[in-house]
């Protein structure tokens, strides 16, 4: 895990390019670093991988489980429903912050 401080969470990730089996072993291996960390998310560059790739395992408001895991996202639109709550970050670990998340379509 790559905390607070470490270049390579300021720096931007680069686009995936090859959908090969070292990408399907950095994804396990995000899996179960994040299962590892308790966490609901968890990106490539967290773990010291420079690459536009983060996983997520979460429940919504109505306790859904969303599970996934995510290539090259691109912010194309949001809705403009923001709400405001208490988010951690595991590279930030005992720190909370209120932090405004915009539903996206
Ligand atoms: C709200 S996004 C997830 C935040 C955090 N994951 C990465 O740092 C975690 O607590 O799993």
């Amino acid at each position: 895990m790559r905390f607070l401080g470490d270049p390579g969470l300021r720096a931007p990730c680069a686009e995936v390019t090859a959908f090969d089996a070292d990408l399907a072993l950095l994804i396990e291996d995000m899996y179960a670093t994040m299962y590892a960390a308790h966490g609901v998310g968890l990106a490539a560059n967290q773990i010291g991988v420079g690459l536009r790739v983060f996983v997520f395992d979460c429940p919504d408001d109505e306790d859904h489980r969303h599970l996934g895991h995510v290539v090259n996202p691109r912010l194309a639109e949001a809705d403009g429903v923001t709400v405001r709550g208490p988010e951690g970050c595991l590279s930030l670990p005992g720190i909370e912050a209120g932090t405004p998340a915009t539903t996206v379509r």
